[in-house]
């Protein structure tokens, strides 16, 4: 017997400033992936797009770790998988290609053995294999989530803005894994630091709901991580000041970075444009992309 599932996943961007492993955004872009289980062959995996010729094909891939998580916990073996990714999400820049990744492996194992796992049991299980919920909630759930460890469960809350919200993502050339943008945060810190985070994450979802988003320029603000991965990622502050500049309400590292976000209404080019050339002032070479809010998550598609 034979099985065969397509899944979509959205590209993520997390933290949003303050919300450190907290808040997420789903976004229009999206990787896609074929799942094939069959009872003989053996493992296979091909690659188009993104990550092509780096991505592991062997049972390191993280995609193919996830499907069989959902194979031994559901109790199905299959000798035949193979995967067909067809991957758009840039890798290791901070717009959540693992967490796309996790998820699509577990949904389309999922859909193809009978569905018998919830939405949130996946959601639980993504984010025992990411580390953090901040991805998986919002590539899952679509829309903007915040995202809570009540012990070792996630809890989630989804939401759309009020009004209608566009994000700019200048992607510089250069990867910087989120491992190693972790290896950079301190252990510890100050009460001020703390409260700094805490009024301002607050603010943030209050403006998202709302659509209130002129208060987004201090809603973004961050003491709990930006300010030590800057130095991961060269021009930072000067993009920022770039993209406000050029009518943004403000923006933020884009996950663990190295991508940098800026919201807006509107000018979208004009904003990418001057995120691009404040990078090139600091001898980054950088693209941009405009995206907006996603609001369906990871859903079958075949
Ligand atoms: N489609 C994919 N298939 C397999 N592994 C993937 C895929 N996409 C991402 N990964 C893995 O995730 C890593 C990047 O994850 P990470 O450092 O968390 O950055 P980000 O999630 O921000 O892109 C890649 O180096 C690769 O090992
Ligand atoms: N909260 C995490 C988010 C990592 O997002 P990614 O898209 O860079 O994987 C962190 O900041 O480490």
């Amino acid at each position: 017997m034979s099985i065969t599932v397509k899944v979509r996943v959205p590209g993520t961007t997390a933290n949003c400033g303050p919300g450190f492993d907290a808040v997420g955004i789903a976004c229009t872009i999206y990787s896609e992936l074929e799942l094939f289980l069959s009872d003989e062959g053996t493992l296979r995996i091909e690659i188009e797009g993104e990550g092509k010729g780096r991505i592991p094909t062997d049972s390191n891939n993280i995609i193919y770790q996830a499907v069989q998580a959902v194979l031994d916990r559901v109790g199905k073996h299959y000798q035949g998988i193979y995967l067909k990714l067809y991957n758009k999400i840039p890798l290791a820049r901070g717009l959540g290609s693992s967490a796309a990744a996790i998820v699509g492996g577990l949904i389309a194992a999922n859909h193809a053995t009978g569905n018998t796992l919830t939405q949130e049991e996946i959601f639980s299980m993504a984010t025992i294999i990411e580390g953090h919920p901040d991805n998986v909630a919002p590539a899952i759930f679509g829309g903007i989530t915040i995202s809570v460890m009540q012990d070792t469960q996630p809890v989630h809350l989804r939401f759309m803005p009020e009004k209608m919200l566009n994000m700019v993502v200048a992607i510089p050339e250069f990867n910087l894994s989120t491992h190693t943008a972790r290896q950079v945060l301190p252990d510890t810190i100050t009460m001020k630091d703390a409260v700094f985070n805490i009024s301002r994450v607050a603010l943030l979802i209050g403006a998202l709901c709302k659509g209130e988003f002129h208060h987004l320029q201090y809603a973004l603000e961050d003491k709990v991580h930006q300010p030590y991965r800057q130095e991961l990622v060269p021009g930072m502050q000067q993009v920022f000041d770039a993209a406000v500049a050029k009518g943004a309400y403000g923006a933020a590292l884009s996950g663990a970075g190295p991508c940098l976000i800026a919201f807006t209404d509107s000018n979208c080019d004009r904003i990418g444009k001057a995120m691009v050339q404040a990078f090139s002032k600091c001898d980054v070479k950088a693209e941009y992309i405009s995206l907006s809010i996603d609001i369906e998550g990871a859903k079958v598609i075949e």
